[in-house]
């Protein structure tokens, strides 16, 4: 049996129901997973031992919300965008025509590249998003792709209408044989509910289309404007409605509502929908940054997430996410650090292997340069992440 021990962990911040941090503090690791959490100086002997200097540990981020798999880069629209132009969702178009253009082998080594630039700065589980096919191969070209490189992956052939074709046709395209090629390779089916990309109906047919399937469902929805993204992912009992920037009092209350069956001190019951903030893409898109105090308290399960890709948020540094959230959206640190982590398990509907470092959970680890997490906002922009274990592995930052 693989066992390995770190000891000497200044504070480790566990993200446990109770929401235990521990200081002096250490965890073993069998085979892979968390096998014994406690006190230092009542550790279990073992022939390996890593000293981490009195460093603070956390789970590592889980990314519920990422677009990993493009090609080419939207910086001028970016540029125009900070010089007082709005965010359009047609700009999507500008990364499906660059993506087309890469080969297999090119576009699987831009997507890999990205996902371990993210696991080298913490980021242990990540989903990530077809969405930049829009055509029939192309989309099964990404869901192939995209498959072995991340640890979620999501079907969003409903991203935008492309140029030359009726919504109605396109959507018969996405909940049809698009989506009986892809269903396959994916976990989830989202789809952007928003102006210029796809109406509360045509949205309705593909989270219809997905639950013939089997397949659990995502919303973007509500970020641009008021909409009905929200209810409707309540709804269809989405596992998460994404951006959530514009909300009314009843988008509120059917988000809260949907966890009225979650006991959250146990842990376990049916859980509701999760509203995904994505802070990084609210500051690039200079929308206002999503209401997650206002969302906590009422009785919201929140996550947060990068939602990396070329248009709105060319970021994966899910450590920026957690100090945006503390700093400008009023979390304290300890519920930024459970939206990212466990938060995001809970999104993605695998809560029970990830998201806490608790025994029996998936040894995934982040190693603070810092004596306490405080520092995350406390030093923002720093690099703060010393290093990253996943199931138990130590992950090499440079390959
Ligand atoms: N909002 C829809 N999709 C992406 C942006 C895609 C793009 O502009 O390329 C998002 O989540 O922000
Ligand atoms: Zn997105």
């Amino acid at each position: 049996m693989a066992t390995l021990l770190l000891t000497n962990i200044g504070q480790l911040t566990t993200v446990d129901a109770k929401g235990s941090v521990l200081e002096d503090a250490a965890v073993l690791i069998e085979d892979g997973l968390v096998a014994w959490v406690g006190h230092m100086a009542q550790a279990p002997a073992t022939a390996h031992e890593i000293d981490l200097g009195g460093r603070a540990v956390l789970p590592g981020w889980v990314d519920s919300h990422s677009h990993l798999i493009f090609g080419g880069d939207r910086a001028e629209e970016f540029v125009a965008r900070m010089a007082g132009q709005s965010y359009a969702a047609g700009g999507i178009a500008v990364t499906t025509s660059a993506t087309g253009q890469l080969s297999d082998k090119e576009l699987s080594g831009v997507v890999a590249e990205r996902r371990h630039e993210a696991l080298a700065m913490g980021t242990t589980w990540m989903e990530t998003k077809t969405g930049y096919g829009l055509a029939l191969e192309e989309e099964i070209r990404h869901s192939i792709l995209g498959k072995p490189l991340v640890d979620s992956l999501t079907f969003l052939g409903a991203h935008l209408v492309p140029a030359g074709w009726d919504a109605e046709a396109y959507t018969d395209l996405v909940t049809g044989p698009m989506l009986d090629a892809v269903a396959g390779n994916v976990d989830f089916v989202d789809v952007f509910c928003e102006r210029g990309a796809f109406t509360e109906e045509q949205s309705r047919r593909v989270l219809e289309a997905a639950h013939r399937k089997g397949l659990a469902t995502k919303v973007h929805g509500n970020q641009l404007g008021p909409g009905p993204g929200v209810k409707l992912a309540v709804e269809f009992g989405s596992r998460s409605v994404d951006h959530v920037n514009y909300l009314d009092e009843e988008d509120f209350k059917a988000l809260a509502d949907s966890w009225a069956g979650w006991d959250a001190s146990a842990r376990s019951g049916k859980p509701g929908t999760v509203a995904t903030c994505l802070p990084a893409c609210d500051l690039s898109t200079r929308q206002p940054l999503a209401p997650g105090r206002e969302l906590l308290d009422a009785g919201v399960r929140i996550a947060l997430a990068s939602n990396c890709n070329p248009g709105t948020s060319y970021t994966s540094n899910m450590n920026f996410c957690v100090a945006t959230a503390v700093l400008q959206m009023n979390l304290s640190l300890a519920e930024a650090i459970e939206a990212a982590t466990y938060g995001g398990a809970l999104a993605l509907g695998v809560a029970d292997q990830v998201g806490s470092v608790e025994i029996g959970k998936r040894a995934d680890l982040h190693v603070l340069d810092a004596p306490v997490a405080a520092h995350l906002a406390y030093r923002p922009g720093m690099n703060l992440t010393h290093s990253v274990y996943r199931a138990g592995e130590l992950v090499d930052r440079l390959t």
